[in-house]
Order: structure tokens, then sequence, then C-alpha cells
């Protein structure tokens, strides 16, 4: 008899996802997928491919796509000049159209598409779809640290999400698809809104009551003053590194909405490095996980 090693592996690598398939089965998992992620024509496949299994296995991906640097391009092309403020593009009437153009439109079928070459079924949809998201314009307020006076700052149609209706959502999982979400919402105003794409991965995730709420970005997780990778985190251990200027940049929107996410019924929130392949089922489905871990306690 000849042995096989490199197929007692595999076994053993199915084996040990298993009780991982148990615990998650029948519930959400909430994907957030940047635009600087999907550059990578390789990568994006492999993402699809990893979405199509998670479902294959009996959890309910939900898929929230960005776009910024895309939509950045077509205001290039436009000849439309941009600016951002924290992380939030400053969005006029015509940013928005165009926002809601490369989101709703281009990026958002282009998922949907992957996801079908990888033997999936998704629908792609907005927050505008079914009522999924009711947005309200973005309060934001700025502390000049001269004078040290709050002024209040007005991002133009920037929104957050206000109300969700994940009945959509939920009707879509019960057929077997997977939706593909774009960060566009309507306000009770009538006005169509630019959410930031995390932003809106954590108010899906706190409403469906997620199981995981995913962020993948260009770095392994957070990292220490020395660049150490913080396996574990709390909302209290975040605050922390806040004030000492551990975390800083586009972290700092980041890890406010993963907090928020599991204190308003998200199970654990996770920061993934997008660039590894098959970074989402090395997270899920081995003891070793991967990334920093956001859970309300230890
Ligand atoms: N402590 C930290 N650990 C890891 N990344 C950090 C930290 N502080 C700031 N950052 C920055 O946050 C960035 C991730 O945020 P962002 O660029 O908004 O990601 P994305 O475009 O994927 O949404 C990292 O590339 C890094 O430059
Ligand atoms: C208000 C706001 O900033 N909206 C973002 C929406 C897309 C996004 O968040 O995309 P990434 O995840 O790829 O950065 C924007 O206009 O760029």
């Amino acid at each position: 008899m000849t042995t096989r090693p490199d197929i007692h592996a595999k076994a053993e690598t199915l084996i040990e996802a298993l009780p991982y398939f148990q615990r998650y089965a029948g519930r959400s998992f909430v994907v957030k997928y940047g635009g600087n992620a999907m550059g990578d024509e390789r990568a994006a496949r492999e993402f699809a491919e990893d979405v199509v299994l998670l479902r294959a296995v009996g959890i309910n991906p939900v898929v929230v796509h960005g776009g910024g640097p895309q939509i950045g391009a077509m205001l290039e092309k436009l000849g439309v000049e941009t600016t951002f403020v924290d992380g939030l593009r400053v969005t006029d009437k015509q940013t928005a159209e165009v926002a809601e153009m490369v989101l709703s439109g281009a990026i958002n079928k282009a998922i949907v598409g992957s996801i079908a070459r990888a033997g999936g079924k998704a629908i792609g949809i907005s927050g505008k779809d079914g009522g999924l998201v009711t947005a309200t314009k973005l309060q934001r307020t700025h502390k000049d640290p001269d004078s040290n006076i709050e002024k209040v700052l007005d991002l133009g149609f920037v929104g957050e999400p206000s109300k969700v209706d994940t009945t959509i959502i939920e009707t879509a999982t019960g057929a077997g698809m997977i939706p593909v979400v774009a960060p566009i919402g309507v306000g009770e105003d009538g006005h169509t809104y630019n959410i930031n794409a995390d932003t809106m991965a954590g108010a899906l995730a706190a409403a469906l009551g997620a199981a995981r709420l995913l962020l993948l970005t260009d770095v392994a997780g957070v990292l220490d003053k020395q660049g150490g990778l913080l396996t574990d985190l709390t909302p209290a251990d975040i605050r922390r590194l806040r004030d000492d200027g551990t975390i800083s940049g586009g972290m700092i929107p980041k890890l406010e909405t993963c907090v928020q996410a599991v204190e308003s019924g998200c199970e654990a929130a996770v920061v993934l490095d997008g660039r590894v392949p098959h970074a989402m089922l090395l997270e899920f489905f081995t003891a070793r996980g991967a990334g920093t871990l956001v859970a309300k306690g230890r």
C-alpha cells in the first residue's frame, strides 16, 4: 500500500474546520471588501471563492463593498476635484451621483459576476433597495487645536445609517443567495447619501446580530507600537490604544465601527489582512485564526 501524506493533510484540514462549520451554520457573517483590495484579479477571484465556500457550509455571508479609489479615478476622469475629512469624502450632489454610479453600478455588478464565476448566486443591491438603510446626514465637528474652538463641518451628502430593515437580506439569504451591498442610502429627505463602507458593514452586522463582522484591509491587523500583531482587543483596550496614539488614521474609524458593532448585537469583529490568500478561511476555520479579534469581553 502506498501512503499519500498530502491526502491525509487535506483530510486533517477539513476535520479541523468541522467544529467551526457546526458552530457557525445558519449565522450571518458580514464581510467588508474594500476598494484597495479589488485591484488584484487573483485576490478578487479568491475572495469570491471564500464567500461561496462560506455559503456552501451553511453560513450566510453578506458582502458590503467599498470602492474609494475607483470613485476617485472616475471623478478625476470627469475633472471633478475631491477632498477628504477624517477619511470621509466630502460629497456634493455631483460627487454623490458619481459615487452611486461607480458603487451601485460598476463595482457591485463586478463582484456579483465574480461570485457567479465561483459557482455562487449573488444579488447586488444598495442600501436603497427594500428600504435596507435609511441614512441621515453625518454631523461632524472638529476642534481647532490652537483656539480649542469646536467647529461644525459640512461634508455634504455623507450619511450614516439611522435605520436598518434587514428584510431584503433575510429574503435573499433564505432563497440561497449572497447579498452584495453598495454603501449608498436614502434619507427621509429623499436625498442619496454616500456612506463609508466600514460604517455600512458595521450597521448591517449589528442589525443582523452577525456572528462576525470582517473588515479586510491592507495590514496584518491592529499593530502595537513595535509593529507586533495585537490578536485580541476589547472596547476598553481600543479606547486606551487610541488615547496613547497606537492607532491612528484610517484605523480609528475602522475600530470605532468594530466597537459599535460588538456593543450593539454583533458577536465579534475581526480586522484582517485582505492581501493574504484565503485570509477569511484561515480566520474562520482554523484554531490559530488571523488578524485582530474585537469582542466585548475576553
Ligand atoms: N495601530 C495600527 N495598526 C495597524 N494599522 C494602523 C494602525 N494605526 C494606523 N494604521 C493605519 O490604518 C490603515 C488601515 O486603514 P485604511 O487605510 O482606512 O484601510 P482600508 O482602506 O482598507 O479601509 C493601515 O494601512 C495603517 O496605515
Ligand atoms: C463617505 C465616504 O467616504 N464614502 C466612501 C465610500 C466608498 C468606501 O468607503 O470605499 P473604501 O472602503 O474602498 O474606502 C467614498 O466615497 O470613498
